[in-house]
């Protein structure tokens, strides 16, 4: 048997036309234009390129992106002056601090300085309360991404035995909360659960999280399981040979050993083209649901839970 390709990058194109069809729809009725602040730390490569990726998006859809570059060394106090800023910014709708941040700042107290109802990540406490007791707030983009591809590939979810493998507040913890509320058996492994592989075989769903390089391999997945890949690891390539200035060219994996799960899986997300683009997706569906919320307008339907 060979799974299922899940295409999440064509279902977060998908995702983001019905973004700016909303967009549109607020600006015609109402004058408004949703608005997205990313602030980034320092000049680490791969944050600049996400950066630079969700500036694009945000504008694509019709929406304004303002984009704040701060020194690497930046003070604390400066930091959280510029979030309360954005905070009182009445064009400000959504605010995301790209992660990580380098070692002076903490990445919790950064998320505690942010207004609940503009943390698009969906991370603030209040925000991870509201989740975890069932009531509306503001989903964290990769899990809300990874629950949009299950229900779309699976209609409902209700008794089905999930296992999330990883138990990290940004993606871990929310997915279970999610497939919980979807009425899953729910089940979060981790790196000292006992007979992991036999654990992860029980599974209808798997929802691999850890940040392993192909850790996740065919052996572990029941024939038939449907397979959510969240991992985005980069390593070393050496058969695509150097780059230009001599070092070893890479490949982007993810947690799940693609070409073993694929054999056995009933669908499978890959790595990329499968949850990466849909937490962008999410990204910009978070801000237009903040920003109608902030307006008192309906939100729109099918980008929230
Ligand atoms: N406050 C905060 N919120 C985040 O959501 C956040 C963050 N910080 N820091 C970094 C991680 C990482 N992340 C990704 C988003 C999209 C892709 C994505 O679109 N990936 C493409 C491929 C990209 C490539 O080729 O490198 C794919 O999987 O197809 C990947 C990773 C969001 N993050």
């Amino acid at each position: 048997m060979t799974a299922t390709v899940i295409d999440g990058k064509a279902f977060a194109a998908k995702v983001r036309g019905q973004v700016a069809e909303h967009v549109a729809r607020l600006k015609e009725e109402h004058g408004i234009t949703p608005g997205l602040a990313v602030v980034l730390v320092g000049e680490d490569p791969a944050s600049q390129v996400y950066v630079r990726s969700k500036g694009k998006m945000t504008v694509e859809c019709g929406m304004n992106s303002y984009e704040h570059k701060l020194p690497i060394d930046v003070s604390q106090e400066e930091l959280y002056a510029l979030l309360a800023k954005l905070n009182a910014d009445p064009a400000v709708h959504g605010i995301l601090c790209q992660f990580p941040v380098p070692a002076h700042l903490s990445e919790t107290d950064i998320v505690a300085q942010i207004d609940p109802a503009k943390d698009v990540d969906g991370l603030h406490v209040i925000n991870a309360g509201l989740l975890a007791s069932g009531q509306k707030t503001l989903v964290s983009c990769t899990p809300l991404g990874c629950l949009m591809l299950l229900r779309d590939h699976l209609g409902s979810l209700s008794g089905k035995s999930a296992v999330i493998v990883g138990r990290s507040n940004l993606v871990g913890k929310p997915v279970a909360q999610l497939l919980l509320q979807d009425s899953c058996t729910v089940t979060i492994a981790h790196s000292r659960t006992k007979d992991l592989a036999d654990v992860v075989r029980g599974a209808d769903i798997v929802v691999a999280a850890v940040g392993r390089p192909e850790m996740v391999t065919g052996d572990w997945i029941k024939p038939g399981a449907t397979v959510i890949d969240v991992g985005i690891n980069r390593i070393d390539a050496p058969e695509k040979g150097l780059k230009e200035d001599g070092s070893v060219k890479t490949r982007l994996v993810g947690d799940c050993d693609y070409a073993s799960c694929a054999e056995v899986a009933g669908a499978i997300t890959p790595v990329p083209g499968g949850v990466g683009p849909m937490t962008i997706a999410c990204l910009l569906a978070n801000t237009v649901t903040a920003c109608c919320r902030a307006n008192g307008l309906a939100e729109p339907e099918g980008l929230t839970v």
